[in-house]
């Protein structure tokens, strides 16, 4: 009893800045160099999102600047649409507060805490206040805010406020100070690099100590802003369900059709009839156990889809490839977007995409790009359903080695876009397991692995053919001077017939410093490369060659390298792709080269 008395005086409430504030982990600030890096992601978050509700093409300045020997500022600013001035105290200052959290589309925040976060994280590792300037329009000056949040209350604390002169016409811009490190750089411009991959309207430019990265965009086109749907009847709670009707006096009937999605006249009319509910009743009239058994019918009646080409906005394979293909120059690359899916009641769609050689690394486990509403996933690899999904697949199947994650010289991208991404914590660094969601990540990999498996086995048929003709080919000046010797006659130039079994060009001997001029006019369009090899370096492998000038002209593609030769003894071109063609070489002495036709 005595006990009983004593806990009694300890008992308080604890506000949420102050859960936080103690469990700050939870938000992804678990290190100081964590920390930096959310910080970052959550103010370029909304900015993204802020730029695509308003429909502008996002320019993000990211500033780092290191103001102590563990300090560090940074500022994110956004060409957005700006915050009202009387809001700007709530987003920045208050823990779940935020305009998403009640909308069912995709976005990058949802949970009305991301920024609020970092402000918290300042104030608690370096004392000092977040600066925020937004500005809605050019016809209003920008607001100047200097504020903190009052953790024991989680209310919003305003240090100053005044009007200023800012530059940009709208937009918003936060600077924050906190203990932390620079460890995590590449993380960070990994991060950056990612976000531009899958965010291809955005630019971002980062200033780290005075040096400048940018990451340009590579689409002018803004994607449609995904437009907020009302909730799916599979996907609604019983405590949901409650408050819903208790707000609402329309009848049953009409409230079943008005405030969820899918549902007409003719379901609703189903759902109240197999629940033996009247329909004409107000729906805040019901009793509990009537919402009870309202929410057991609802999930059983077929219902379609949430609607989820409104209300989800996947980036497309052309631009997947787009933007994979920019960063890592590769020699294979294909995407896949699936159909939207639905998992209680959440419309999801996934896009995966597989890139093979390039620059990537030779050695050691593939290269893994996870991606949920637009954001890459930095943290918690392996508690991620996306990496499981992967793992649970056969690669050896499709001509990769395997070692739980596919090995070699491979990346493999999966974006999961919802509208409720269901991630395994707050600080949304993995993908819960959803089976109908890790269904699609497989079906669309395997999709994928069918395809890099048949530019494997292309590969390495040409590989083999070449390695016959270049066996061929040694040969070829033994038997030569062997049978003239035999019939006692000058031995013959055989590279013409080295020409044709390697289809190449040979350009022979004498030639150090001097520049050839080969043209293909092409009329089959089919592709034609030139590529270089260096037949005394002998390594096998070529150089692509770019052609300096392309003209398409009635169906008919000429190309033209000017090549300097390398100052080797001899060197070949070679060009697959054939018929209906015929190429020139100029700036060489016949009897130097041999002249391949793409006739034959
Ligand atoms: N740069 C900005 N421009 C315009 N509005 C913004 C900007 N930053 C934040 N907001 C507004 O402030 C709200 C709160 O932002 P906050 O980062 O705290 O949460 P969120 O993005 O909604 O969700 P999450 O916690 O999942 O990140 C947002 O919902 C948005 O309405």
């Amino acid at each position: 009893m005595v006990l009983a008395e004593e806990l009694a005086k300890q008992q308080k409430s604890i506000s949420v800045a102050e859960f936080f504030e103690k469990n700050k982990h939870l938000l992804g600030f678990d290190s100081p160099t964590r920390g930096i890096i959310t910080t970052i992601k959550e103010a370029i978050d909304n900015a993204l999102d802020a730029c695509e509700e308003s429909m502008v093409l996002p320019d993000i300045l990211v500033i780092i600047r290191k103001t102590g020997s563990d300090t560090y500022s940074i500022a994110v600013e956004d060409n957005g649409p700006g915050i009202m001035p009387e809001q700007v105290p709530f987003v920045f200052g208050k823990l779940l507060y935020g305009s998403r959290f009640h909308q069912v589309r995709q976005s990058r925040g949802q949970q009305g805490i991301g920024i609020s976060a970092a402000v918290l994280y300042a104030q608690l590792t370096s004392g000092t206040p977040a600066v925020v300037i937004s500005r809605t329009g050019a016809k209003t000056k920008a607001h100047r805010f200097t504020l903190m949040i009052r953790t024991q209350t989680n209310e919003p604390e305003v240090l100053s406020h005044e009007e200023i002169d800012w530059a940009l016409p709208h937009g918003t811009r936060i600077e924050l100070e906190f203990a932390s490190s620079m460890a995590a750089k590449k993380r960070l411009l990994e991060y950056l690099k990612y976000t531009s991959i899958v965010n291809p309207h955005a630019r971002f430019r980062i200033e780290i100590d005075g040096e400048g990265t940018t990451f340009e965009r590579v689409s002018g086109e803004v994607p449609p802003c995904p437009r907020s749907i009302k909730p799916h009847p599979h996907g609604i709670e019983l405590g949901i369900l409650k408050r819903m009707a208790a707000a609402s006096d329309l009848p049953v009937e009409v409230f079943l059709q008005e405030e969820f999605s899918r549902v007409g006249k003719k379901t609703a009319s189903e759902i109240l009839a197999l629940a033996l509910i009247d329909g004409g009743v107000t729906a805040s009239s019901l009793s509990p156990p009537d919402l009870k058994t309202l929410l057991a019918t609802m999930q059983t009646v077929r219902i379609p889809a949430p609607p989820a080409q409104t209300c989800l906005s996947p980036i497309g394979e052309e631009l997947l490839v787009e933007g994979l293909e920019k960063e890592f120059a590769l020699d294979f690359v294909k995407a896949r977007s699936r159909a939207p899916g639905v998992f209680s009641g959440h419309s999801f769609v996934v896009e995966a995409a597989i890139g093979y050689g390039g620059r990537l690394e030779a050695e050691g486990s593939a290269k893994i790009l996870r991606f949920a509403n637009r954001v890459p996933l930095l943290y918690q690899q392996g508690a991620c359903a996306i990496t499981q999904s992967i793992q649970s697949i056969n690669w050896k199947g499709y001509g990769i080695s395997q070692a739980g994650l596919p090995m070699g010289p491979v990346l493999i991208l999966v974006h999961v876009a919802s509208t409720n991404v269901p991630f395994t914590s707050e600080s949304k660094d993995a993908v819960a397991s959803i089976p109908e969601v890790e269904r699609e990540i497989v079906l669309a990999l395997q999709e994928l692995g069918r395809d890099l498996k048949l530019f494997l086995s292309r590969r390495d048929r040409g590989r083999i053919a070449e390695d016959r003709a270049r066996a061929v080919c040694a040969i070829i000046p033994d038997i030569a001077s062997k049978v003239a010797e035999i019939v006692e006659a000058p031995v013959p130039d055989t590279s013409a017939i080295e020409g044709r079994i390697m289809r190449r060009v040979v350009v022979k001997r004498g030639l150090r410093g001097d520049h050839v001029s080969i043209r293909v006019d092409n009329h089959t369009a089919k592709p034609v490369e030139l590529t270089l090899y260096d037949i005394s370096a002998d390594t096998g492998e070529g150089a692509t060659i770019p052609p300096d000038f392309v003209s398409d002209l009635d169906g008919e593609t000429t190309k033209c390298w000017r090549v300097a030769l390398p100052p080797h003894e001899s060197f070949l071109t070679e060009y697959p792709g054939s018929g209906g063609g015929s190429l020139s070489v100029q700036g060489i002495d016949e009897s130097q080269m041999v002249l391949l036709n793409l006739d034959e």
